[in-house]
């Protein structure tokens, strides 16, 4: 199929949503950019709170804690799938929000409801400034933060496969010990009341496990080039 010019296409919402390691970050990155639409890592927003409430000697075993400061922090995504960059309070946090420290306590965090209900209002907003559309990933982008998505992804992957991506990231990792800590925070992820991890009825399921991450981006690509061609 031949692609779209990104300026004369209409505006176009995707939402990609999956458990952690199935490859949502590096294809929304590249499909994104490939296509000429902004991209939002929500996760990154739920780690920035967390890295927030963290330096701030809140008790993460505290929900009701986490409720009362769930508005402090002002938290700023950047946009561009070719610089993604998070900030709190005018402090870049990239590299701090994946710590392991972060990444332990983000489920608990992010399952607060005072603390969905400001990062999703955000979201939102970030979603509808996006004048050429946009890719966001997440865990409940196509159940919940944006229902009306013009397409929606849900990738999934073994956790074989997952747990061998992250060690190879993380340079050297037990295998066995990345795999279940992955499992650990997919079932905290899909078991919490408000939002969790969930596949939207309408969303195309593609299992990554066997496919390298350019044949994942070439068939989201696909994907979207076709709902543009529909509009
Ligand atoms: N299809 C694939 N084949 C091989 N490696 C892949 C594939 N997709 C992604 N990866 C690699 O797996 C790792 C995890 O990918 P990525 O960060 O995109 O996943 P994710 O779903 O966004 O994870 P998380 O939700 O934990 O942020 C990265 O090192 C990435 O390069
Ligand atoms: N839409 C989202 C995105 C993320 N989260 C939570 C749950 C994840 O474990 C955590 C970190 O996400 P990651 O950076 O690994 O993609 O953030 C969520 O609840 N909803």
């Amino acid at each position: 199929m031949e692609s779209t010019d990104a300026r004369t296409a209409p505006a176009v919402i995707v939402a990609i949503d999956g458990p952690s390691g199935t490859g949502k970050s590096s294809t929304s990155k590249a499909v994104a950019a490939q296509l000429g639409l902004s991209y939002l890592d929500t996760g990154a927003q739920y780690r920035a709170i967390t890295w927030w409430m963290v330096n701030n000697g809140i008790d993460i075993a505290d929900p009701s804690s986490i409720a009362d400061a769930a508005g402090k922090p002002d938290i700023v995504s950047g946009t561009d799938p070719a610089a993604p960059a998070i900030t709190v309070d005018g402090t870049d946090v990239a590299g701090p929000i994946r710590t392991q420290e972060v990444t332990s306590k983000v489920s608990a965090v992010s399952a607060v409801p005072e603390v969905r209900a400001r990062i999703t209002e955000l979201q939102r907003s970030i979603a509808s400034a996006a004048v050429q559309g946009i890719v966001v990933e997440g865990r409940d982008i196509g159940t919940t933060v944006l229902p009306d998505a013009d397409l929606k992804i849900f990738l999934t992957a073994s956790p074989e496969a997952r747990a061998a991506r992250r060690s190879g990231e993380l340079k050297g990792a037990d295998v066995a010990a990345t795999r279940e800590a992955l499992i650990k925070r997919d079932t905290a992820d899909s078991t919490r009341k408000t939002s969790p991890l969930a596949k939207a009825a309408d969303a195309v399921e593609v299992d990554t496990s066997d496919l390298t991450l350019q044949q994942v981006i070439e068939c989201v690509v696909t994907l979207v080039e076709e709902k543009r061609a529909a509009k």
